[in-house]
């Protein structure tokens, strides 16, 4: 059997003292707030086994990683319905690119860059009764975990400085793909994005992924086919324009976040997750990545 423990703790030993840890996101202002040497790994296994090293518990930004997390929720309210007004195609461009929005006639390329995040954002803000609250309800049921919050203060910071997902917003809404008000709608994004969850809260939310639709506590929140099709986009999406490279290297779907996390997962088998906040130039967290390809390597477990 393979010893997971000792296989992350290794890991981690091993990562912690390098030297080279990437650039804290300060962009979002108070991200830059974050401690460049935090570290932290988890592993929430199938059959309930859980290992974990260094800080899998602290609660930190999850930022695009709640992508995923809204994709799964519009899905369950629209099924296929939401492909008519996002893509599934790789965008091989960063995560906050206008171009494309513009040339493909405002048709995000996918629902895991932050054109494609909004329209998910717009689908739930006209399914939930109370947007903000029925979200967040929503994750801290698949995460099992009450204490799941928003951070108010990165919401906030965002709210400031987004500029970039306000000229997203407005395309979007001149194409007559979002139709609720675009403040409501970048209201409801920037508050996703800064949800706080640790290592540990976002293996256990993403388990759902791993596990046919049914999240820890058995419930079925999406049909199988649709967790088949949300584990293509992580894996062909879910790192910008670094997709390719993560496949490559780590052979998991996946997603990261500008706070430095990592959620990746082999179906029916584990869910993995990093935090390490410093990024590399692509905005993906440098030692997450490094984490994880050390991981799927040594225990000869990807998709591949
Ligand atoms: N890659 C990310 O995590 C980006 C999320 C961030 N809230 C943004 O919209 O810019």
């Amino acid at each position: 059997m393979t010893d997971f423990q000792s296989i992350i703790n290794n890991i981690h030993n091993q990562l912690i003292n390098e030297e080279v840890k990437g650039v804290v996101a300060s962009y979002i202002p108070e991200l830059f707030k974050q401690d460049i040497n935090s570290f932290g790994i988890f592993l929430q296994h199938i059959d309930g086994s859980t290992y974990s090293a260094g800080q899998a518990e602290t609660p930190f930004s999850i930022q695009s990683i709640s992508k995923v997390l809204a994709l799964s929720k519009a899905i369950a309210f629209e099924d296929n319905r939401i492909w008519q007004r996002v893509d599934v195609e790789p965008s091989g461009n960063p995560f906050n690119h206008l171009s494309l929005l513009e040339l493909e006639n405002g048709i995000p390329r996918n629902p895991l860059i932050n054109s494609g995040a909004l329209v998910i954002a717009d689908i739930l803000l006209t399914h939930l009764k109370n947007p903000k609250e029925d979200f967040l309800n929503y994750v801290r049921t698949i995460a099992n975990d009450q204490t799941i919050n928003y951070n108010t203060k990165v919401a906030a910071s965002e709210k400031r400085t987004g500029y970039t997902n306000y000229a997203a917003a407005n395309l979007l809404k001149s194409f007559k793909n979002l139709t609720n008000d675009v403040d409501d709608v970048l209201d409801f994004y920037f508050h996703q994005c800064s949800i706080d969850m640790s290592c540990s809260q976002l293996a256990k939310a993403f388990y759902l992924f791993a596990n046919s639709g049914k999240c820890v506590n058995n419930i079925q929140h999406i049909p199988v086919s649709q967790a088949k099709r949300i584990n293509a986009i992580m894996l062909t999406c879910g790192f910008y324009d670094e997709a390719g490279e993560f496949a490559f290297r780590v052979g998991l779907p996946g997603k990261s976040g500008v706070g430095g996390g990592i959620v990746a997962l082999l179906p029916n088998k584990f869910i993995i997750s990093t935090w390490a906040p410093g990024l590399n130039a692509k905005g993906n967290s440098l030692l997450g990545m490094q984490a994880l390809e050390l991981f799927t390597t040594q225990t000869k477990l990807s998709i591949f």
